[in-house]
């Protein structure tokens, strides 16, 4: 009914007695709509519920399905699947009556005890409750989005910007005539020389009109561009997670921070310079109108056509050299950060004359780049406006050679001013709109990656089902290739059985795709061929998120990171966050288990000190039982350790393989023991 969900909607029947958030997030992921389940105070729960899109609510009768929402009420769905309106008290009592259920019974007691007048009671009874519950949590709410990877013209027109889009483009054509209009009225009195105090007031308001309704645009094109840069950095950030992670790491962080510089570029540069560039056209098509009817008539408008042809071409000149100089940038800034990342071993190993030779060759292609474009981003600058006021003028040597009257002269002069102001506008609008356009090539990959979801699964196999057998991996004639179908198979017709308290070791030459096969079994990678089954189901049916978080794995070493953030954090990842009292305690349990009781009695805040780079610096070996202790507590079926006991001395790694041998469902172990 809200448009959300285009393809097929299966039928969920009845929702789980309990939490429902996964049962809403796996029906709600199948039909490629993101669900969010959002909690707010007491206090805020009416303007929350008042601004509410589509959604579904939680209260004690079953749930509601609402549309949209105002200070009316809510717009809801009936069993029916007609709309109904339900007021907004009627959905905050049923919300919060279980709060207030308590405590009113002492609120009741204090207004008896202080003798409160009956027609005061009931005010003085509502302002105490909600005083009392002010900071009480309320959930019960999974707003529904559509996914930021889906159709972007769908996206955009479900904000309402292309309606934004359309009232600005009038405002601003409406300004533009109403400019023109008060100017030829005062215009044409004086020429006659008879200008009447009612012509001069009808001036001033129509001047005054323009002036509101260039506000009016302002105002509207400041909400477009807010709307735009919103969709657009929920659309890149969306796009940066569903990146493949094979491909963020062969292309190297530097090329990717460069990516999110430029990316700011396009949303401050290329929305402003949009909006210039329209109400530049705007006011050129009108100054073609003004020049059609004045001294120069056909000439001068052939004239405005050809110069326009000539500044299009100037510009499209820049955005060759911006392309140019935005590449070289791009070299500096990934090639800076790949040698910040490998400074410490430049110092020791390379010759001290040889650090900078690299650096001043990219320098001076980058200068020699920007001397370039600066060269013709200062024509495409001034050239336009200045460039046209002279050939308009130059325009009107004929009709004055020619004895035309005065009249048809102010009008032309008026037309050349008028697009000599376009073209001062163009001029800055292009440049910022052209950069934006180079710079947009570097983040297309972005904005395109965010269609990639991964499948959702259906819903019955996301929620689990009972086990119909002991296996809980299978891989048949699996075969992977890093480089598609180029690259050597690292895994070619691989058969493995992983049963419910199966203990794997997996052994191996260094390079042999272990790794590899670790990575292909947790849902990192895809087979190239062949067929994984996790509980006998198919990752395209149990989706990549449900996947992962049935297999556990802890990656060699250098593939795994400690996050800045609470050791708890750091354990609990995959669990829900945050954390509750007995997942705690577990994690802390676990952590015993695996020799790190002596760290947390010696951290001061204990499970939430903060760690990573900027925290608590944990030792190699720490850190390793850290990544063991996460694996182990995410409640998967399967547990993939790749090379985890290396860093600890014997007597710790055989207290942690004990630990582990206790409590993992089913293991693999990649070691060279
Ligand atoms: N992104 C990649 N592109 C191309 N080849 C790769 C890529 N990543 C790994 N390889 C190659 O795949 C092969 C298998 O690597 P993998 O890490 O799975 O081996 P391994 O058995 O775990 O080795 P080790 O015991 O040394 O950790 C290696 O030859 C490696 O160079």
């Amino acid at each position: 009914a809200c448009g959300l969900a285009t393809g097929a909607v299966p039928s969920p029947g009845a929702p789980p007695e309990g939490d429902p958030t996964a049962w809403i997030e796996a029906y709600a992921g199948c039909m490629g709509v993101e669900a969010e389940a959002v909690q707010c105070s007491f206090a805020e729960l009416g303007g929350a519920l008042a601004s509410l899109g589509p959604s579904i609510v939680r209260v004690e009768q079953g749930y509601l399905a609402v549309m949209s929402a105002g200070r009316r009420g809510l717009s809801v769905l009936t069993p029916a699947l007609t709309p109904a309106r339900i007021p907004l008290e009627t959905v905050r009592r049923a919300l919060t009556a279980h709060l207030e259920d308590r405590p009113a019974s002492h609120v009741d007691k204090w207004l008896a005890a202080a003798q409160v007048p009956p027609r005061r009671a009931a005010r003085a009874r509502d302002e105490l409750l909600a005083q009392l519950v002010a900071d009480r949590p309320i959930d019960g709410v999974w707003l529904l989005r559509p996914d930021p990877g889906s159709s972007f013209r769908r996206l955009l027109s479900r904000r309402g910007v292309l309606r934004r889009g359309a009232i600005f483009l009038a405002a601003a054509a409406s300004q533009i005539a109403l400019g023109v209009f008060a100017w030829w009225l005062i215009g044409a009195g004086a020429l006659e020389g008879d200008v009447q105090p009612g012509w001069l007031f009808a001036w001033v308001l129509l001047s005054l009109s323009a002036l509101f309704v260039q506000l009016f645009a302002s105002f509207t094109g400041g909400m477009l561009t807010i709307d735009v840069a919103a969709l657009l950095k929920q659309r890149l950030l969306c796009g940066a997670l569903r990146l493949d992670p094979a491909a963020i790491r062969a292309r190297g962080s530097g090329e990717l921070l460069a990516m999110v510089s430029e990316s700011e570029a396009v949303e401050t540069a290329g929305l402003g310079g949009a909006l210039g560039a329209i109400v530049a056209l705007v006011q050129l098509a009108s100054a073609a109108a003004v020049l059609a009817a004045g001294a120069g008539g056909g000439l001068h408008v052939a004239l405005l056509l050809g110069w326009t042809l000539a500044v299009a071409l100037l510009g499209r000149r820049f955005a060759r050299e911006r392309a140019a100089w935005t590449g070289e940038r791009f070299a500096i800034t990934s090639g800076f950060v790949e040698h910040v990342v490998g400074h410490r071993t430049r110092v020791a190993q390379q010759a001290s004359h040889l650090h900078h030779l690299e650096e001043d060759a990219a320098l001076e292609r980058y200068h020699r780049a920007a001397r370039g474009m600066d060269g013709v981003g200062d024509l495409l600058a001034s050239l336009p406006a200045r460039g046209w006021l002279a050939l308009g003028l130059l325009g009107l040597v004929p009709a004055v050679l020619g004895g035309v009257g005065a009249g048809p002269l102010v009008v032309a002069t008026g037309g050349i001013l008028q697009a000599q102001a376009a073209f001062a506008t163009l001029a800055t609008s292009l440049g910022a709109l052209l950069s934006a356009a180079v710079s947009w090539r570097s983040i297309a990959r972005l904005f395109t990656a965010a269609e990639g979801r991964e499948p959702a699964g259906i819903p019955q196999a996301v929620l689990g089902r009972p086990a119909t057998s002991d296996v809980v991996i299978e891989a048949r004639g699996v075969s992977f290739r890093y480089d598609g179908e180029r690259g050597e198979p690292v895994l070619r017709g691989c058969e493995l059985v992983l049963s419910k308290g199966d203990r794997l070791l997996l052994e191996g030459r260094s390079g042999g795709g272990k790794s590899t096969l670790a990575a292909v079994l947790s849902g990192l990678h895809a087979p190239s061929s062949g067929l994984v089954l996790l509980r006998g189901l198919d990752r395209r049916t149990l989706g990549g998120a449900a996947w992962r978080s049935r297999v556990a794995s802890a990656p060699q070493f250098h593939d795994n990171h400690v996050l800045s953030g609470t050791l708890a954090f750091n354990l609990l990842m995959g669990r829900a966050w945050p954390a509750s009292p007995e997942d705690r305690r577990e994690a802390e349990v676990v952590c015993r288990k695996l020799g790190l009781g002596p760290l947390l009695d010696r951290m001061p805040s204990g499970l939430d000190q903060v760690v990573g780079e900027t925290g608590w610096q944990l030792s190699h070996g720490e850190r390793s039982r850290l990544f063991l202790a996460r694996a182990l507590l995410q409640r998967s079926d399967a547990v993939i350790l790749d090379e985890s006991f290396g860093a600890l001395d014997p007597l710790t790694a055989r207290e942690c393989v004990g630990a582990v041998l206790e409590r993992a469902p089913a293991l693999i172990v990649i070691a060279h023991p």
